[in-house]
């Protein structure tokens, strides 16, 4: 399988276990990869056939902006949920920045993998 990968996507969303994160907006970074038969797309150059990541990072964008989580953890699996059922991707990896959580760190996150390479 190939990979389509999207690198740090920035989606402002609301976001947080603590009550005063409840009314803020914070920012989010995405980095995606997808696992994808390119073949098709490439032999007949044709956008059709490929996984464009112009529509995924528009439906992840869109999804993190209207969902309200209090973890991380669950904007990644909910991410790679969508991913996977709106684009048939049998491999997702969603890694998860939320720079802002620790004014100590650069940033922290988490990363998951679903479905099967
Ligand atoms: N494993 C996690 N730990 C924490 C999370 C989280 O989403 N997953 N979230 C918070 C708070 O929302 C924090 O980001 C506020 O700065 C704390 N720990």
């Amino acid at each position: 399988m190939d990979i389509i990968f999207i690198k740090q996507l920035e989606v402002i969303s609301s976001i947080g276990v603590y009550d005063w994160e409840k009314s803020v907006q914070q920012k989010l970074y995405f980095d995606l990869e997808m696992a994808f038969d390119n073949k098709p797309a490439a032999s007949s150059d044709d956008i059709k056939l490929a996984l464009n990541y112009f529509s995924v990072s528009e439906a992840v964008t869109k999804f993190a902006q209207t969902h309200q989580f209090e973890l991380i953890e669950t904007m990644a699996e909910s991410v790679a949920a969508l991913i996977m059922a709106e684009f048939a991707v049998p491999w997702v990896k969603v890694r998860l920045h939320k720079p802002g959580a620790l004014p100590k760190a650069q940033s922290l996150g988490v990363q998951i993998e679903r479905g099967v390479r």
